[in-house]
């Protein structure tokens, strides 16, 4: 069995007069967590549409393993459907059974909420069932486009934290399109920066878990990301003093976001 998860060679997309992935190269080995930043525009959710074939190439190569799943930034639940069928809707027939759920149900905190309705869930509840769903059918490949974006400050570090744990438990690929750079550096083995139709950054990462904000490497990497992300500016992160701030675009709570 191949190392390689995901293949990327040559990839283009255009639309209109503009190729958005022009010539992009990527690959993601088995079991392997990539983050994705670049600014609005770049083409992060376009590459992401397209190895979850929800979008067509113009040119190039993709080879990806067959059974992938999506997280998006809004959980998409089926309202008509309890938590628990929302959690199998999309596994085969015969596999989409009550203690399947459950498992998965269990794993992201939310054994107790099987029978409710998506209505009653809250939005990081809400997202934690989208996350269910995505992991119950065991991806090799797992495809997350911002999917912390909506929830508020503590909410989303405690899905940040959720999500890390799960995916070095299943050790799916995993490819993660965020605008927060310290989101990356905590969660990822590699972040990438897409410029210009292609990935102009390949960092791997090389933080022991948990990683922490303050730790000189992960400083060293944020800068030199939001470098390769082109913001030069120096980002004060002294909570007491926000009057410093310097960043041209606010930084999220968890760390410097662009817009
Ligand atoms: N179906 C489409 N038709 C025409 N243009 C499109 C289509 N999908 C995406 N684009 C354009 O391609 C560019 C890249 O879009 P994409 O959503 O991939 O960027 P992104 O990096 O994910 O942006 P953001 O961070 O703001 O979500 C944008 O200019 C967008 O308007």
């Amino acid at each position: 069995m191949s190392d390689t998860a995901v293949q990327v060679r040559g990839l283009r997309r255009v639309f209109g007069e503009r190729a958005v992935l022009d010539g992009l190269d990527l690959t993601i080995a088995r079991g392997e967590f990539v983050a994705l930043l670049g600014a609005s525009g770049s083409g992060k959710t376009t590459l992401l549409r397209i190895l979850g074939a929800l979008d067509r190439s113009d040119g190039g190569e993709v080879l990806v393993p067959e059974v992938r799943t999506i997280v998006f930034q809004e959980p998409r639940l089926v309202p008509s459907k309890r938590v628990l069928a929302n959690t199998v809707v999309a596994m085969p027939r015969g596999a989409a059974t009550r203690e399947t759920g459950l498992r998965a149900l269990r794993e992201v905190g939310l054994g107790s909420h099987a029978d409710a309705w998506p209505g009653t869930l809250s939005g990081g509840e809400a997202q934690r069932v989208a996350l269910a769903r995505a992991l119950v059918r065991r991806p090799e490949l797992l495809l997350l486009d911002e999917p912390f974006a909506a929830l508020d400050a503590l909410t989303r570090l405690r899905m940040q934290d959720l999500v890390g744990e799960l995916c070095r438990r299943h050790r799916p690929a995993v490819l993660l399109v965020t605008h927060d750079v310290d989101e990356a550096v905590r969660l990822a083995d590699r972040v990438a920066v897409l410029r210009d139709g292609r990935l102009v950054t390949d960092a791997p990462v090389g933080i022991d878990h948990p990683r922490d904000p303050a730790h000189p490497a992960f400083a060293a990497l944020r800068r030199r990301l939001l470098g390769d992300l082109g913001v030069h500016q120096e980002i004060h992160r002294d909570p007491a003093s926000p009057a410093h701030e310097t960043h041209p675009s606010a930084p999220s709570p968890t760390g410097a976001t662009l817009s």
